[in-house]
């Protein structure tokens, strides 16, 4: 069945899972009538606040537009992907503190350590300013003596953490639960938890942008401002504008603490569980792919240097080509965003048939991902198969960034961050799984439990 079509309530869906009927919707077209992922009055959008507002959910095309130029000009910059390089290195340097202190013999629950780890990196890369979750973390875990920290941390980092992880979960539910499950007994306590993770979330959000805001103020005016990603957004429009003016005519006002803490936390949420969660998924096929992760580290190693804590810099880590392919490889068979989601503005064809505006298709990204009429064994961790050009594979679309206008920009912060992790972690330690991956799908296909040991490889 290429083409279904399926309720969830009064809600209607269409199930696309064929490549060749998406390849129309994928397509980067100005304009074009697959813009949106939602429709104009989602009731469960609206109901969590997230209709309209920063960037994944807003309908409003020159709202769209002008926060995604925000987007493309911090994270899609050479300057900004070399600076995250560092910020990345800093990160896993401390995070192998805490690890060392710890001792070999030591569970490491992974998916925990990843995702403070992704926290701080990112938080660094759009603030400036570190935030301390991989501190805070050791300190609640350890049977040691805790480390001291400063006074200027983010004490509740581990709700920042939940939180997050939260409101990406919350996408799926608000957008396929309809509103009389949503309230029913027992269940409307997980629709009151969401709600009230998500307003934690956006004070806590709204905290960070005042003080930023307190910062910029007491900065003397001869004194260059940073322009990180949040400085970028308090300062556009007025007279410390560090974003070499990227207002258009439409735009002429600064940009109200409300629309910077949804893209502040469009930021966060898109940046954090998604890799954190990928990086899970890598190291579970690695292990279990012994001859994968040899040849893996062998190219580490040619490229980066036998010693395992040089620095490398983003030109190094283009030249990873078969850990690019084994991302690839490890997002098609474990797509981390099973579905997409689009919606079309005009009446369209697609598979034959004529669909009017407003239909909302999901995108079957898993099941095209893991068909047999496009791969060959596709039940087979193969990352070859985008090693060699002539391989039939290699010519395939990977929708691990999803597709059209409204790819995700920080596709190329992710892929570094990635590969940086992967190489640091596989050029030092032997990893021992110590239980089965055990995962579930929300919004997201989330790694719940990776328990790991490492132990520092004896060949060093
Ligand atoms: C492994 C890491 C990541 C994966 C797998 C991923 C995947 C995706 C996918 C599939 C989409 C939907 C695109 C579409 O509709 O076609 C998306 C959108 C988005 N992503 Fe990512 N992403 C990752 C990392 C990041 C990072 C690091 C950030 C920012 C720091 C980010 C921010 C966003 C935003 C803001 C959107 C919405 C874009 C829009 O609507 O214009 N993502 N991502």
């Amino acid at each position: 069945m290429v083409i279904s079509e399926f309720y969830m309530g009064s809600q209607r869906f269409i199930l696309l899972s064929n490549d060749d009927l998406i390849q129309n919707i994928m397509k980067p077209v100005i304009d074009g009538s697959f813009h949106n992922r939602i429709s104009d009055d989602h009731e469960g959008f609206k109901d969590a606040g997230l209709l309209n507002n920063g960037l994944a959910f807003n309908n409003n095309y020159n709202e769209w537009q002008y926060y995604r130029k925000f987007f493309t000009k911090v994270m899609m910059s050479s300057s900004f992907i070399k600076q995250s390089v560092i910020v990345v290195q800093n990160s896993f340097l401390e995070m192998e503190k805490y690890w060392e202190k710890l001792g070999e013999d030591t569970v490491l629950e992974f998916n925990h350590w990843s995702k403070r780890y992704f926290f701080d990196t990112i938080f660094v890369t759009t603030t400036n300013k570190p935030a301390y979750a991989l501190a805070n973390y050791y300190n609640k875990i350890t049977p040691n003596e805790k480390s001291s920290l400063p006074e200027s941390i983010l004490k509740e980092s581990d709700m920042f953490v939940e939180s997050i992880d939260a409101l990406t979960h919350s996408i799926g539910y608000f957008f396929f639960v309809p509103r009389i499950i949503r309230n029913f007994p027992g269940i409307n306590r997980y629709t009151q938890y969401f709600k009230d993770r998500n307003n934690w979330l956006e004070n806590n959000v709204c905290n960070i942008i005042k003080s930023k805001r307190e910062e910029i103020d007491k900065t003397p005016i001869d004194q260059k401002l940073k322009s990180d990603m949040l400085t970028m957004y308090l300062t556009v429009n007025i007279e410390r504008d560090v974003t070499k003016r990227i207002a258009d005519d439409l735009h002429d006002k600064p940009m109200s603490d409300k629309s910077i803490a949804a893209n502040f936390r469009e930021a966060l949420a898109g940046g954090i569980d998604t890799s954190s969660n990928t990086m899970c998924f890598l190291i579970n096929l690695l292990e279990n792919n012994p001859k994968v992760k040899q040849r893996m580290i062998e190219e580490i190693e040619r490229v980066l240097g036998k010693d395992p804590n040089s620095l490398f810099t983003s030109e190094d880590l283009s030249k990873l080509e078969y850990v690019e392919a084994i991302i690839k490889e490890v997002s098609r068979v474990n797509s981390l965003i099973p579905i997409n989601i689009k919606k079309n503005t005009e009446p369209e064809v697609i598979g034959g048939y004529r669909w009017s505006k407003g239909t909302i298709f999901i995108l079957d990204i898993d099941r095209i991902q893991n068909h047999e009429s496009y791969w060959k064994d596709p039940e087979i961790f193969n990352p070859d198969r985008f090693m060699d050009k002539n391989n039939p594979d290699s010519k395939n679309q990977i929708y691990m960034f999803g597709g059209g206008l409204r790819k995700c920009p920080g596709r190329n912060l992710a892929m570094v961050e990635i590969k940086a992790t992967l190489a640091m972690l596989y050029r030092k330690y032997d990893i021992q799984l110590m239980g089965p991956l055990k995962e579930s799908i929300q919004t997201i296909r989330k790694c719940d439990e990776l328990k790991v040991k490492l132990k520092k490889r004896k060949n060093l």
